[in-house]
């Protein structure tokens, strides 16, 4: 009998330490006016894997990636990205971040956006053309970023995340207002970039899009409520389905 073909090593059991993570979040607390957004938050976001931030509206998920990317005060604890303090400088061009109503300029096509930010950025001048074809703008390069729809405008915010090859990117929503076909190419193109090393954390609301991940985080009132596989969502509850699953351990809660 020849010997089994090689496989890819299991991702870790839940709650396993992870060497050296693309995040690492100890006991972060925020507050945000009155409200506790973060409750002591405790995750390790591992390297080269596209991990789900997941949980209903109003759990942490944006305050999350702004304290990673260091735009958001911190009231207690610690947020470690790639081995330095969030918002060292260092990591300003080791990371990318699509933000919520991330803003390009209107009055600008969309290639002069992508020239104008990667000379920011320092990235390679080849960049802009590279990234309007990952975010599949090709056929807009020349279009005002003003006169685009709502989908196309929030790609090329996706692009501007993507200028430089970041080794992590942070991304807030990035498949809101997208179609099904636009939705599945970007899951698509983020699996693509974790096989190359990189490491994505993507929000979402849509539980369906959990299945797309290597890990899920499930944030519930600022607090980590599961981190898991998708199969291991689905074995733990019992559900058919994300979205179920995810109300079964709400209702768990
Ligand atoms: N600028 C602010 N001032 C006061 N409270 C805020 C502010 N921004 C957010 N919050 C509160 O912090 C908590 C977490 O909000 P956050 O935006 O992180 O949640 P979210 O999971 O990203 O929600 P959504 O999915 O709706 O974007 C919520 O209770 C929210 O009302």
């Amino acid at each position: 009998m020849p010997p089994p073909p090689p496989t890819d090593p299991p991702p870790p059991p839940a709650g396993a330490p992870i060497e050296s993570p693309a995040i690492r979040s100890t006991g972060l607390l925020v507050k945000r006016g009155g409200t506790t957004a973060l409750d002591g938050l405790t995750v390790a976001v591992p390297r080269g894997q596209v991990v789900g931030l997941l949980g209903p509206s109003g759990s942490g998920k944006t305050t999350f990636m702004r304290a990673v990317v260091g735009t958001q005060r911190i009231t207690e604890g610690t947020v470690q990205v790639l081995g330095s303090p969030a918002g060292s400088p260092d990591l300003r061009r080791r990371v990318g971040y699509l933000a919520q109503g991330a803003g390009v300029y209107d009055d600008l096509s969309v290639l002069e956006n992508l020239r104008y930010f990667a000379r920011i950025l320092g990235a390679p001048a080849t960049d802009p053309e590279r990234v309007l074809q990952e975010t599949d703008l090709g056929g807009q390069a020349g279009q005002l970023a003003g006169s685009l729809s709502g989908g196309q405008h929030r790609r090329v915010s996706l692009a501007v995340a993507l200028l430089g090859t970041p080794e992590l990117l942070i991304l807030d929503e990035p498949t809101v207002g997208l179609d099904p076909v636009l939705r599945r190419d970007l899951w698509n193109l983020f699996a693509t970039l974790a096989s190359r090393g990189v490491s994505l954390l993507v929000s979402s609301h849509v539980m369906d899009e959990a299945n797309r991940c290597g890990r899920i985080l499930l944030l519930h009132e600022g607090r980590l409520l599961a981190d898991l596989t998708p199969a291991e969502l689905l074995e733990r509850t019992g559900a058919p389905d994300a979205d179920t699953a995810f109300l079964t351990l709400l209702g768990a809660t």
